[in-house]
Order: C-alpha cells, then sequence, then structure tokens
C-alpha cells in the first residue's frame, strides 16, 4: 500500500525548525512536521509555584492548544467553550512532563519556564511535534538565562524529541499524517532522548490488540525517527547543541603522518576501526612540515595531531615512535628519524646504529620500538597512548619488509626481525599494534554514537 506523498514506511515528513519565530518569548520555535505546523514558546517567569517556594528549584509548566481553523472544519475555541477538553489536559501534561524530564530543575533557580504550544495546522502528530519543537525553545530560553549569567551552567540532562507510529492496515509506519492515523488501528507516540532512552510511549490497540511483534516493530520506528529529529534539533541550535551534548564529530579521521610505511601499516591496523581513515594527501596537506620540538614521544604525537585536527577540523590520528636501546642509554629516542643528522634516510639511520653498537655483545643489545598514538578531536578534546614491543638489535640486516629499522630489530619470542615478518604478522605484534588497540578502547569510550 502506497503512503500518501509515497513516503516510505520508515520516513518521516519534511521538518523545519524555525528559531526566534516571534519575538518576545525567550524561546520561541515554529516547528514543521509535513503539513502539521505548530509555534511552541518558552517564557521564563521569576516565580514558582507555592509547593517550590523557597526551595530553590524551578518548575516547567505547559500550555497546548489548537488555533479554531488548524483543522478541516472549525475547532470552537476552548476558551468561548470555558474548559479544557480532556485531550488537551492529557497532551499538554504529557508536553511538561517530557520536558521536566530531561532539565534539571534545581539548576533554574526559583524560576517557572512556561511551554506554549499552539497549534496553528493540523495534519496529524501536534503533541509529538509540539514536543519536539518545544524542546527546541526551552533550550533556547534557558541559553539566555546562560548567555546573561543568571543561571551558572546549562542545566539540560539530553535532547528530547517525540513521534508517532502505528499500523495502518498491514503497515507498520513511522510518523503518521491526519488520514493515516485516522485509519490506524494501532496509534502509538514515541518519546525518546539523544542516548536512546525512553521518556514516555503511549501505545493503544485501538481497534485490536497488537502483539509483542508489533510493538517491537512500532519501537524500531520510533527509534529511527527520533533520531532523525534529535539531528534537526542539533542542526537548527547549531553551537548551543555543540555545547550541551558535546560536538558531533562526523565519521572520518586523518592520519598526521607524512610517511607511507607508518600510514600503510595505521590503515592496516584499523581495517575494523568504524571510520573512514583519510591521509593527508587526501586532504590536501601532503608535505606539511611539523616541527617535532617535543621532549617525549606523547608530546610529539600530540603535536602532530594538534596541527592537523587544527587544519581540517577532523578527528586526527598521529604517530610518533622510535627505537629505544638499552646499551646506548635508550637512544636514538624521540631522535630516531633523525638520528643520523636531519633529514637522514632509514639506511643512514641503521649504519648510525650498526656503529654506535660496535662491539656491544648479544646480551646486551635488548631495544624496544615505542609508538605514542595521539587523538584531537575538533573541539580540542585530546588523549594520548603507548604501545611498545620488546626485541633486541642485530648484528647485520635481515629480511626486506617494513621500514625504518625493522631489518635490524629482532623481536622477543620470534627469532625474526620485523622486515622478515609478513606485514600481517607485524601489525599484529607491533608497538604500534599496541598503541593502536588502546586507542581504539580509549576513542568508543570517549564518542558515544
Ligand atoms: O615500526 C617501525 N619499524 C621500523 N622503524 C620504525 C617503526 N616505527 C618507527 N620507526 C622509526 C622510523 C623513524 O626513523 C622513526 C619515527 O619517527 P617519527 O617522527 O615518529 O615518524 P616520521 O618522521 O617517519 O613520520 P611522521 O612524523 O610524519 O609521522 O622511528
Ligand atoms: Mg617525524
Amino acid at each position: 500500500m502506497a503512503r500518501i506523498n509515497n513516503r516510505k514506511n520508515d520516513e518521516i515528513r519534511d521538518i523545519k525548525i524555525t528559531r526566534n519565530y516571534t519575538k518576545y518569548a525567550e524561546g520561541s520555535v515554529l516547528i514543521e512536521m509535513g503539513e502539521t505546523k505548530v509555534i511552541c514558546t518558552a517564557s521564563i517567569e521569576d516565580k514558582v509555584p507555592p509547593f517550590l517556594r523557597h526551595t530553590g528549584t524551578g518548575w516547567i509548566n505547559a500550555e497546548y492548544s489548537m488555533l479554531p481553523r488548524s483543522t478541516h472544519q472549525r475547532k470552537i475555541r476552548e476558551a468561548s467553550r470555558g474548559k479544557l477538553d480532556g485531550r488537551t489536559q492529557e497532551i499538554q501534561r504529557l508536553i511538561g512532563r517530557t520536558i521536566r524530564s530531561v532539565v534539571d530543575l534545581s539548576k533554574i533557580g526559583e524560576r517557572t519556564i512556561w511551554v506554549d504550544c499552539d497549534v496553528i495546522q493540523a495534519d496529524g502528530g501536534t503533541r509529538t511535534a509540539s514536543i519536539t519543537g518545544a524542546f527546541v525553545a526551552v533550550v533556547d530560553a534557558l541559553n539566555k538565562l546562560h548567555k546573561s549569567k543568571a543561571i551558572k551552567e546549562m542545566p539540560i540532562t539530553n535532547f528530547v524529541s517525540a513521534i508517532s507510529v502505528g499500523i495502518v492496515g498491514q503497515e507498520h509506519m513511522l510518523d503518521l499524517c491526519y488520514e493515516e492515523d485516522s485509519n490506524a488501528h494501532v496509534d502509538m507516540n514515541v518519546i525518546m532522548t539523544d542516548k536512546g532512552e525512553f521518556v514516555e510511549v503511549q501505545g493503544t490497540g485501538e481497534e485490536r490488540p497488537f502483539s509483542r511483534n508489533d510493538l517491537n516493530k512500532l519501537l524500531e520506528l520510533g527509534e529511527k525517527g527520533n533520531k532523525e529529529l534529535i539531528k534537526a534539533q542539533r542542526a537548527a541550535l547549531g553551537e548551543i547543541a555543540d555545547e550541551i551534548l558535546g560536538m558531533e564529530y562526523g565519521n572520518e579521521v586523518v592520519i598526521a603522518t607524512n610517511n607511507a610505511h607508518k600510514l600503510e601499516e595505521i590503515g592496516a591496523i584499523l581495517e575494523d576501526f568504524e571510520y573512514n581513515v583519510y591521509s593527508l594527501k587526501d586532504v590536501d596537506l601532503a608535505g606539511i612540515e611539523i616541527v617535532e620540538d617535543g621532549k617525549t614521544f606523547e608530546h610529539n604525537a600530540l603535536i602532530k595531531a594538534r596541527t592537523i585536527a587544527k587544519k581540517t577540523k577532523m578527528i586526527t590520528i598521529a604517530d610518533d615512535s622510535g627505537l629505544e636501546v638499552d646499551a646506548i642509554g635508550k637512544k636514538p629516542g624521540i631522535y630516531s628519524a633523525r638520528f643520523a643528522g636531519e633529514n637522514a634516510t632509514d639506511e643512514e639511520n641503521r649504519q648510525k646504529l650498526m656503529k654506535s653498537l660496535n662491539n656491544v655483545a648479544a646480551s646486551q643489545r635488548t631495544a624496544r620500538f615505542v609508538s605514542a598514538i595521539a587523538v584531537v578531536f575538533p573541539d580540542g578534546k585530546e588523549f594520548v597512548v603507548r604501545g611498545t614491543c620488546e626485541g633486541a638489535i642485530g648484528f647485520e640486516e635481515k629480511g626486506k619488509n617494513g621500514f625504518g629499522y625493522d631489518p635490524l630489530f629482532i623481536v622477543s619470542g620470534y627469532n625474526k626481525t620485523f622486515a622478515e615478518m609478513p606485514s600481517s604478522v607485524k601489525n599484529s605484534i607491533s608497538h604500534r599494534a599496541n598503541a593502536l588497540k588502546l586507542m581504539k578502547s580509549e576513542f568508543s569510550k570517549r564518542v558515544v554514537r
């Protein structure tokens, strides 16, 4: 069965959120979900209901109404009728409860936020559009309080949005318009946060009961819709949203290295990382010179990553690595790339190492590779981890694989140099592999997706 406007069953209507729609309220939003249009305002009043006086805590109240000609037939104004009908009361309580669930009322002082949702055109989903729009208006109002220093911090704990789902005929559908809603035999409103948690689920088998399987399908649709709505709220709020939720980082990382071998290894080790990996060449920064004047691997890795993150505004991963040889006081260490002088080749560095270890006995030739991996996010957050790999320096070069000091580095427990191993083996045990493993676990703690 085709949907109106040929929408797919799991497709939401076009959503448009216009902030600062009217001029007096502290927060004012026009939200349009397809043909449904609601004006949502948030107004701040410097007092609270009696039960909260002298508690230092605030309150949020919501009112909802439909303009007489928001519907097909004129609907009598509730003011003229002199009382609110049950539906209106239920909806405004729902809006109030929802917004209260994501605002820390103890942080807004003794103030009441009045949320007013006025439906100017109704084509289904007015309560859910009201919630989605009201949240944005409340963020704007609270942001004004925050910017004027009336409150110390933004008291928003979560973003919240709402969407309708239902079963029409045999079909499970997302975001029902009026006509679909009138034909639905199961009707549900799903209110969720940016964390994917539920604030409220209102589901009714109006014409016939529904199964657990139906419920699961409907929740699935609700989750998809709410994700998209919260994305739209974020987009509408721009930087204010980033301040509350932390910046959204996108799906791309750039590897800040000019060393093609390292790039290849990092790419291979990050094969299962759920980000698209870019090189400096991909972002037009090939050959960029970065002064590595840190005193540690960690510091140098951060210097490289910060430089590229600043230029690209992308999540940036950098490696600073080197070889610590015990017999020569852990040299060359952070100077590994320039051991034989600025712009030295790998070959020259290896020769210098051989000379430095002239006459040093096998048992005294222990060494380790170190890799510090730094990650810098576009908003400046950063972390750095270290991986190592133990081994010893051989008496002659062995093997053709790898790069740098690989032909001289005999890996502990393998009796082979890195250059004698296939890259797949090196990439499962190397200092870089160990560091990137730690990086991935640290990364996933910091980025909620
Ligand atoms: O798995 C390795 N196998 C062999 N040698 C290695 C390895 N890992 C680091 N190394 C050596 C190469 C270079 O002499 C120095 C890294 O210097 P380091 O400044 O971190 O890298 P780099 O200048 O080549 O590229 P970039 O700074 O653009 O990332 O340690
Ligand atoms: Mg370097």
